[in-house]
């Protein structure tokens, strides 16, 4: 794994290694500062020469200042790596969701999703910026200074270092029950992101229902989880951080003692006791660092862990290799022998044989749950055909590239999905890229110019999210334009109308029509009514196909169709 992070500092290079140059460079400063005082008491104070002392304090000076420039440099520029690092990792993230097939949305729940692309990727870019730095630079001043300790004197070094067994002990206990803390945190800020994301999206059913109540309990749940689990980790850091504490001042404490007893007994001089303490200090430094990374590193491996989970679930669906680009298609439609389940043994549909020649329009009726969407969402590739084959203009779709595929196929669904944008960006949607010509076209032909000419901002009266601003029919009205916009040869039509008035109906019916006329649609139709014209009427039942024809034909049979038009 950790391979795979380091992968992740390629690209940085050269930021890595200035960020990390001077971080070494001034930590080799810092061990030099006690050094230097050792040897301004021991040398340079019995001389009584004012001159040099401060010429050799303007020299300290000048250390400090070069020091204070590398410690500026360490924080900008390690962020900046910490923060290269992240953005990439985000990218790549929200990239990888882009490919996943509708099964991977079916089973993942939005909020975790959320979560991984935002919550997750923070830490990551600390423990980026500070891990392999403060690791290193822990292990360097830690020898180094021990060393310095032991030339001053080796007796009070080798007490110092009989510590160090103790706050390992400290270091590694805590260090692996933060890292299965911060997983469950991480999991725990996933069902809360479930819970908002649901609630906000379906707040008005909340209200409707007048389940507010019950919505505040389930968030209470989960709140109150992440609330213990927070607490379990500030328990884990406050025990850690308040042990090493003792120990470091309790080593401080020996070493004053043992100290002194050296200094009295003259195996120590005063400068070499001055210079020792303060070595103490650099020495338990690194310590401080080990906690701080114990704090940080497990939050981000923890959330590293997770990314590396969503990055390696394969997409589903992918082009094959040497698959095809294809454009204008005539739409010639073919299933033959389409079998299909979402769950393994549980099939929707079995051989179904179903054919449509460019241009004309087939319906889809039946009863419901039998997989009139189901057949429909088979041709864009949204699911894989467990066997069988689809096929356009004699080509299968599977040797087509998806994006190719699903660029020659327009979908107008029952419930119309838009963005929280203006008319304008959801009509282009279409077609990005598309002249203001071509959007007032295709808002004409879908009947929309009325409305955007009566809205004060025209084309660009934000819709609210999702376009709640909008009626029903004015959604559907701005489903179709955008269609228009993007003029593809086949179309799929799902229940486009069956939730407007009568009036409205029919109004969006003709513009469905004007729509439809010259392409291959497949309409998903409950009402009978709309669909009288269709070329073909393919009527499916919970075993596949029962019947197909016209609409003459099926009343003339007197089968499922005919009984279908009796009830309605
Ligand atoms: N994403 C999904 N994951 C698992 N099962 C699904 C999924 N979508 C639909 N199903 C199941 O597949 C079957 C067919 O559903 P489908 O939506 O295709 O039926 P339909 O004929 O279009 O129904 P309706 O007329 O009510 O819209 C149903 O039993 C449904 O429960």
């Amino acid at each position: 794994m950790l391979a795979k992070f380091f992968a992740y500092y390629r690209p940085w290079k050269t930021l890595f290694i200035l960020d990390f140059s001077c971080a070494v460079v001034s930590a080799l400063l810092e061990l030099g500062f006690p050094m230097a005082i050792r040897a301004f008491v021991d040398d340079l104070l019995p001389t009584q020469q004012w001159g040099l002392i401060l010429l050799a304090s303007a020299g300290l000076l000048v250390i400090y200042l070069t020091n204070t420039a590398l410690i500026a440099v360490v924080v900008y520029w390690g962020h900046k790596l910490g923060i290269n690092i992240e953005t990439e990792m985000r990218r790549k993230a929200f990239d990888h969701l882009q490919k996943q097939s509708f099964r991977f949305f079916d089973d993942n729940n939005s909020g975790h999703l959320v979560a991984r692309v935002t919550k997750d990727l923070e830490e990551i870019g600390e423990v980026a910026h500070h891990g392999p730095e403060d690791l290193f630079i822990a292990a360097m001043t830690f020898v180094g200074a021990f060393a310095l300790m032991f030339a001053v004197n080796p007796k009070l070094a080798l007490i110092t270092a009989a510590i160090v067994p103790l706050i390992a002990w400290i270091t590694s206990r805590y260090g692996a029950q933060m890292t299965a803390n911060w997983q469950q945190i991480y999991s725990r800020v996933g069902d809360f992101n479930v819970r908002i994301v649901e609630n906000v999206g379906g707040i008005r059913i909340v209200q409707a229902f007048a389940n507010e109540d019950h919505e505040r309990r389930l968030f209470a749940r989960d709140n109150a989880n992440y609330r213990r689990t927070k607490l379990e980790a500030y328990r884990i850091i406050a025990a850690s951080s308040s042990l090493s504490y003792m120990g470091t001042r309790l080593i401080q404490l020996v070493v004053m003692v043992a100290g002194s007893y050296f200094v009295l007994r003259g195996e120590l001089s005063n400068g070499g006791f001055v210079g020792f303490l303060l070595l103490v200090n650099v020495f338990f430094r690194p310590i401080d660092k080990m906690l701080s990374v114990i704090e940080t590193y497990p939050k981000g491996i923890a959330g590293f862990r997770r990314y590396l989970a969503l990055l390696e679930s394969e997409p589903e669906i992918v082009d094959r290799p040497g698959a095809v680009s294809v454009t204008a298609l005539r739409g010639d439609v073919r299933y033959s022998g389409v079998s299909f389940g979402y769950a393994k043994g549980r099939s929707v549909f079995r051989n179904v044989d179903l054919e449509i020649r460019a241009g004309d329009t087939v319906a889809v009726v039946g009863p419901s749950g039998t997989g009139k969407t189901t057949l429909c969402s088979l041709l864009p590739r949204f699911y894989e055909i467990e066997a069988g084959s689809i096929t356009i203009d004699g080509i299968d779709i599977r040797d087509m590239t998806l994006v190719s595929l699903r660029s020659q196929i327009g979908i107008v669904q029952q419930d119309v999905f838009l963005f929280g944008g203006s008319i304008r960006d959801n009509i282009v949607y279409g077609r990005l890229g598309a002249s203001e010509a071509d959007i007032l076209e295709a808002a004409r032909r879908a009947r929309l110019d009325d409305m955007i000419a009566a809205m004060p901002d025209g084309l660009d009266t934000v819709i609210g999210e999702r376009g709640v601003k909008l009626s029903g029919g004015q959604k559907q009205r701005l489903a179709i334009a955008r269609m228009f916009l993007k003029n593809p040869p086949i179309l799929i039509l799902d229940e486009a109308t069956s939730a407007l008035d009568t009036r409205t109906e029919r109004e969006i019916q003709r513009s469905l029509e004007e729509l439809s006329r010259g392409r291959t649609t497949l309409v998903i139709a409950h009402r009978l009514a709309t669909i009288r014209n269709a070329d073909r009427i393919v009527v499916v039942d919970h075993s596949g196909i029962a019947e197909q024809g016209t609409h003459d034909e099926l009343m003339r049979r007197g089968g499922a169709y005919s009984s279908l038009h009796v009830l309605q």
